[in-house]
């Protein structure tokens, strides 16, 4: 199985900060990781180096055999998805669902004057129906709900067939609805043999679509346990990694947790 991510002793500091501590991590291309964590654990960090949008301050990042550093990034970033807020914020408002979703075989937000061959027009629209949103194609991204923006990032990113995904928080902020509806696309999404790896940083065993094979709990930059979903999801380890003493379940192919009274 070939390895498509790999943390080597990574230490990543910032204004005098530890922000992940001497982390060794790998992802094999059959993987659909979650990667749990309290707020400021170094969650966002890690899909940060992962997308090659950063680098290590020590140790080494390997991403599709490619070691950062030692490699063009942005030839590296075609070859990656990544749903994210932050970069949800860049697009134009004015700019409509379709054109969101196609810009992405540029990595341009915002049209100009690319050329766009058939090709790229048919996928766009394959990956709209995929992702419910084809009735909002001619609709401005500024006027959608949280749910349906979510839609739009993952789109964006599921086009360019991504051969490592990463997701940041895709159900944050949903509705139950939305999140349910969402799960179930990205549940779809993992289980195709097609699809590439998956990262999804989370705040919720709740928010694990079916179908995802292991969990990373991260707790100030260091890793409370890491490997697959069973052996991981304990309530030891998630009472350490948050703190606080906590009971977890599994029913019907989806997590849930609850504080021990
Ligand atoms: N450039 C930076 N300079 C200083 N501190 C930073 C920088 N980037 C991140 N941090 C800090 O590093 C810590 C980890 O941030 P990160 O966003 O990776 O956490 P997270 O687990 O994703 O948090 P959340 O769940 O709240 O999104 C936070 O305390 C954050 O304030």
């Amino acid at each position: 199985m070939a390895n498509v991510l790999e943390l080597r002793d990574v230490s990543f500091v910032r204004s005098g900060n530890r922000i992940l501590d001497r982390l060794s991590w790998s992802v094999d291309e059959a993987d659909r990781w979650v990667i749990l964590g309290p707020n400021g654990a170094g969650k966002s960090t890690i899909l940060q180096l992962a997308a090659a949008a950063t680098h290590p301050t020590s140790g080494e990042v390997h991403v599709l055999g490619e070691r950062i550093g030692k490699v063009d990034v942005f030839e590296l970033r075609t070859r990656i998805g990544l749903a994210a807020t932050n970069l949800a914020r860049r697009i134009p408002a004015a700019e409509r669902v379709g054109d969101v979703v196609l810009t992405a075989a540029y990595a341009v937000t915002g049209r100009w004057n690319e050329r766009y061959e058939s090709l790229d027009l048919e996928r766009a629209a394959e990956v709209m129906d995929a992702w419910d949103l084809s009735a909002l194609a001619t609709r401005p991204f500024g006027t959608l709900s949280d749910g349906e923006r979510k839609r739009v990032q993952i789109a964006r990113a599921v086009m360019t067939d991504p051969e490592l995904m990463l997701l940041d928080e895709p159900a944050g902020s949903l509705d139950l609805g939305a999140r349910e509806s969402l799960l179930a696309s990205l549940e779809e999404y993992a289980s195709s043999p097609l699809a590439p790896a998956i990262v999804m940083v989370t705040h919720h065993v709740e928010e694990i679509p079916p179908g995802f094979t292991h969990a990373m709990l991260l707790r100030e930059g260091g890793i409370v346990a890491a490997g697959p979903l069973d052996d991981v999801l304990t309530d030891a380890h998630l009472t350490e990694t948050f703190g606080i003493p906590l009971a977890i379940a599994r029913e019907g192919g989806r997590w849930s947790a609850r504080a021990k009274r």
